[in-house]
């Protein structure tokens, strides 16, 4: 079925840009019944960066894997063409982390140079190629974290590690899946830089997964979209499609409305917020954003919810408390968190769906039992999120990445908390989803929750949020933004980067 060919050089794929490097035609894909790609098309040609988009589980990532040759499709045809024999070099960068937590930042970028363990001997010339790779986008981390184990950084390092080392495979295509989710937006804008680059200079196809439309317009020439397995549109010039027309193909329906301003007066205040130079009064229902670096973010939330070292902000007022000693005094404080970090904190593996989908609710109720009214209680939530899967019963690593994202944010919907921190929330969910999302998180902060929410992702906390909280470069606080000042450019003035 896969045909390989081997007749271009790079100077000769360059002057003729459009001889594809990846085509696929009328791919098709089944796991056991379920029926995923049902005749795709897809073209990936040098030189161009490739929107790849659709709604979660439409089958995206499936096609990434047939691609790498991870899986084998069950019909059509995989052209590759390579420009100097054999395989072209195909990187791909997916969602979540893949690097060996025990080796060194270093050994890993190295490893994918020289499989066969020679990396591992030769730390010299390995910390050599993993600098060269990291400066290209971070050159701060090049510096400072050759010889850091990959498993002490934080997800955010760790996706700019990942990405370094797709880049310095000298791929001739590259493949990410959502590779910004964790990236503030200056690192964003450095890698855009890079990959245009490499994309123009280089002739490398670059294929981008993403439901961040401004990154997708910022970045990609062309997009094809795919919906419930077909390709619905084929290669089409980004800028021809409205966001609209792309929310439409992508069979999700349209914005209800425009964003309005978040407004939240008349609120009593309920708390404050302390940190070491910081406080704040918090109305009830407040939707609190927290925007910058990530230093800042990550110890508001280690503090709020108890887990980690870092205890320097608190939560205090009538009925809060000491503040958690660990995330289960928390949840036993009415306190709910959504860790960014859905693979490793969030999803339970093992566990079906509907365990994942309850976990908390059984937690708060005490429940020992299943109760009869789970099942109907575990469609409704995952109706409300819009979770695509098979049954309740299956496993949640037979779901999509974002699909398997609504299930953490399902877990604490609608139960009557104090307080819901989320990190990252809607990372991997699709724009519709995203939507529908922020209309539940609302429904909540009304009925009284304090809901802190982290997001790299400026233009969602524009349009969620009552106010922000900002940090700078350095992951210091620079002071909260009100929803009347809420702008893109004075946001990315508060936390020094670009918007
Ligand atoms: N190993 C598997 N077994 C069963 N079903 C699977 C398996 N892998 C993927 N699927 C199903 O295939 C469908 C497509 O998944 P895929 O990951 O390709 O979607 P996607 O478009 O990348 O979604 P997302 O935007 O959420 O990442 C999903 O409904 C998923 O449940």
């Amino acid at each position: 079925m896969t045909s390989l060919s081997s007749s271009t050089t790079l100077a000769e794929r360059q002057s003729n840009p459009q001889r594809p490097l990846v085509t696929l035609r009328g791919i098709q894909k089944s796991f056991g019944p379920t029926h995923v790609l049902k005749g795709v098309n897809f073209t990936v040609r040098p030189g161009q960066i490739h929107a790849l988009l659709g709604g979660n589980g439409a089958g995206k990532s499936t096609m990434i894997r047939v691609i790498t040759g991870e899986i084998r499709a069950n019909a059509g045809d995989l052209h590759l063409q390579a420009s100097h024999g054999g395989d072209p070099k195909v990187a791909v960068v997916y969602q979540e982390l893949a690097l060996i937590p025990d080796l060194t930042v270093a050994e890993n970028i190295a490893l994918v140079h020289a499989p066969s363990g020679f990396a591992l001997k030769r730390q010299a010339q390995a910390a050599l190629i993993a600098e060269e790779a990291l400066s290209l986008i971070d050159p701060h981390l090049a510096r400072t974290a050759l010889f850091r184990k990959a498993g002490d950084l934080s997800m955010h390092e760790g996706q700019i590690v990942e990405i370094a080392r797709a880049l310095s495979t000298g791929a001739e295509v590259l493949l990410l899946d959502e590779p910004t989710a964790n990236l503030t937006a200056a690192e964003t804008e450095q890698l855009f830089a890079v990959l245009k680059g490499l994309a123009k200079d280089k002739g490398i196809g670059i294929v981008f997964v993403s439901h961040r439309m401004k990154e997708i317009r910022q970045l990609c020439d062309v997009c094809t979209i795919i919906r419930d397995g077909k390709t619905a549109i084929d290669a089409r010039p980004i800028g021809m499609l409205t966001d609209a027309a792309i929310i439409q193909e992508m069979g999700q329906p349209a914005h209800r409305a425009e964003a309005q301003i978040a407004r939240n007066d008349g609120q009593p205040v309920v708390a404050t917020l302390t940190g070491p130079t910081i406080q704040h009064p918090i109305q009830r229902g407040t939707i609190l954003g927290l925007a910058g670096a990530p230093e800042g973010p990550a110890h508001v939330i280690s503090s709020l919810i108890g887990h980690g070292r870092h205890r320097d902000w608190c939560m205090t007022g009538d009925g809060w408390g000491n503040a958690p000693t660990s995330p289960r005094d928390a949840v036993a404080q009415g306190i709910g968190f959504v860790s960014g970090d859905r693979a490793t904190k969030g999803v339970l593996a093992q566990l079906p769906i509907i365990d994942n989908v309850l976990a908390s609710r059984r937690v708060r109720e005490r429940r020992l039992f299943v109760g009869q009214n789970e099942r109907s209680e575990c469609a409704g939530l995952m109706q409300a999120l819009k979770v695509k899967a098979g049954s309740a019963w299956d496993r949640p690593g037979t779901l999509s990445g974002g699909n398997q994202q609504k299930l953490l944010v399902a877990r604490w919907l609608g139960l009557p908390l104090k307080m819901v921190v989320f990190e990252e929330p809607t990372r991997g969910v699709d724009i519709g989803t995203k939507r529908d999302m922020y209309a539940l998180i609302r429904q909540m902060a009304e009925e009284g929750t304090i809901v802190v929410w982290w997001s790299t992702e400026n233009v969602e906390l524009l349009e969620l949020c009552h106010e922000i909280l900002a940090f700078d470069t350095e992951g210091q606080p620079k002071g909260f933004l009100p929803a009347d000042r809420f702008d893109e450019d004075a946001l990315a003035e508060l936390t020094g980067m670009a918007a």
